[in-house]
């Protein structure tokens, strides 16, 4: 008898230890399983990183294989690109120049060091998701990795972890629960990068892909894949201008990376100081103005880095901007065989309508892209631009002679920031400022005219 009640305590002993350890082994499995998923895709969108890790040879040569197919896919260099004509800004316009190929393409030559892949990538993460702007999408893309990743009971492919999470859950296991919820909010922050990136591809020129390199370099002078014959293969932004007036404007308050060698921080300061109060500089600009003295044998008139740089007040940046929209220029009224022009001084008073129209429709997109800004509270571009371009040619008289665009280019210092854009949004308002003054300006003599 007594024999008996020990055996079955001992068995009852056993069961629950067997019952206590299978118990604490879930416990156990469920919740590292449960960390690793909530850091994991905390990862994907971490703060202070490039938007890809582009260090990961997986990544990289998977988002570069993927941008030459597209490229690829319909289009072979049939003719040869020729150096575009009105290229304004860029690193070395004498050494690798924007081409541009017919019908309305131009490429951009991409650098072999980080720049490059990382503009690639920038540009692949638009067009994906202007396709299918979903967080699966871009987790994806981001990792390679396809599986469905939202709750965590998803996740957990393996019989065992799914077994291990769903007791936890039904236990109401606190870290479980916890790090359910950290999930939660991690893939809310992807689903807003998602939703951010989606929306900007309209302040973007179409991309059409990579071209130039047939496939990935191994070779040890392309650390990152990219060659220097590859170029990004995008819409020509001044196609559809019979006479495009572009200006480049490099963006922001700080044009180098938080993690930028000493020197080169250095360099970029040394470059245009002022950019931190302006929080843009001019890089370049190209304008037509056929009367103009300086004019070339086009009709257009240039300006170069040095000329951006040498801007210090806001009241120099504001004539720039004049000059640029050949605005507030009292032009002698030049005889012509249309008499309108010729008796009245029309002229002037054609063209400064025009103006306000254009500089009218430049307030308009950038009212766009600075909502975009404020919205935006996780992506920092570095040294990135923003091309504005109108139409120079006034003659015409369908309305197209107000066209204007507004986009940005060059991205090969995109990253994440808590908070978003502060810097870029100080060089938004102030441009703005400077066109509405300019606008008030024009339509105050246009009244005159009156
Ligand atoms: N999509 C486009 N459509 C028309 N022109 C373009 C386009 N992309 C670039 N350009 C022209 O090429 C110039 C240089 O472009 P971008 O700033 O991308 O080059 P970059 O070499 O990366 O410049 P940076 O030296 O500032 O890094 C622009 O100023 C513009 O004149
Ligand atoms: O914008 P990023 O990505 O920093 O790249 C820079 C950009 O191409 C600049 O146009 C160029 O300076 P300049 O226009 O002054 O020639 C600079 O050269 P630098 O770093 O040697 O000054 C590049 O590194």
């Amino acid at each position: 008898m007594r024999v008996q009640v020990s055996r079955s305590s001992y068995l009852v002993l056993v069961s629950s230890s067997a019952v206590f350890v299978t118990f604490r082994i879930l416990q156990w499995r469920a919740r590292s399983r449960a960390r690793k998923t909530v850091e994991r895709v905390k990862e994907m969108v971490e703060e202070n990183q490039p938007l890809i890790v582009y260090w990961d040879l997986s990544v990289r040569e998977r988002i570069l294989k993927a941008a030459i197919r597209r490229a690829s896919k319909w289009m072979s260099l049939n003719e040869d690109p020729k150096p575009m004509v009105g290229q304004v800004g860029g690193a070395a316009v004498h050494k690798r120049p924007v081409l541009t190929l017919n019908p309305d393409y131009v490429l951009k030559p991409l650098l072999a060091d980080h720049r490059g892949i990382r503009e690639i990538a920038f540009y692949e993460s638009l067009k994906i998701l202007s396709n299918n702007p979903t967080n699966q999408t871009y987790s994806t893309f981001l990792t390679g990795k396809q599986k469905e990743k939202s709750p965590l009971l998803k996740q957990a492919g393996e019989v065992f972890d799914t077994l291990a999470l769903a007791f936890a859950i039904s236990i109401q296991d606190p870290v479980v629960t916890e790090s359910e919820k950290a999930l939660k909010d991690a893939w809310k922050v992807v689903k807003k990068e998602v939703e951010a990136l989606h929306r900007l591809s309209k302040f973007t020129a179409p991309y059409y892909g990579v071209i130039g390199q047939p496939g990935v370099s191994h070779a040890p002078e392309c650390p990152f894949g990219v060659t220097d014959d590859a170029h990004l293969l995008l819409q020509d932004l001044t196609s559809n201008y019979s006479k495009p007036c572009v200006i480049d404007l490099k963006l922001g308050t700080q044009t180098f990376e938080p993690d930028a060698p000493p020197e080169k921080q250095e360099r970029e300061l040394g470059k245009y100081p002022e950019q931190a109060e302006f929080g843009f500089r001019i890089v370049g600009m190209r304008m037509y103005d056929p009367d103009h003295p300086d004019a070339d044998e086009k009709g257009f008139r240039c300006f170069k880095k040095p000329y951006g740089r040498s801007l210090k007040s806001r009241d120099q940046i504001l004539d720039a901007l004049r000059t640029f929209l050949c605005a507030g220029v009292e032009k002698p009224v030049i005889a012509s065989e249309d008499k309108r022009i010729a008796e009245d001084g029309v002229n002037n008073f054609l063209t400064e309508s025009v103006r306000c129209k254009t500089i009218a429709n430049l307030l308009v997109q950038l009212r766009q892209l600075r909502r975009w800004f404020e919205e935006n509270k996780s992506l920092r571009f570095y040294a990135s631009s923003l091309l504005l371009v109108y139409e120079g040619d006034t003659s015409k008289d369908n309305g197209s002679q107000d066209a204007a665009t507004a986009k940005m280019i060059d991205f090969g210092r995109v990253r994440r920031e808590l908070g978003g854009d502060q810097a870029y949004r100080v060089g938004l308002r102030m441009l703005n400022s400077c066109l509405g003054e300019i606008l008030d300006q024009e339509e105050e003599r246009l009244g005159k005219h009156r």
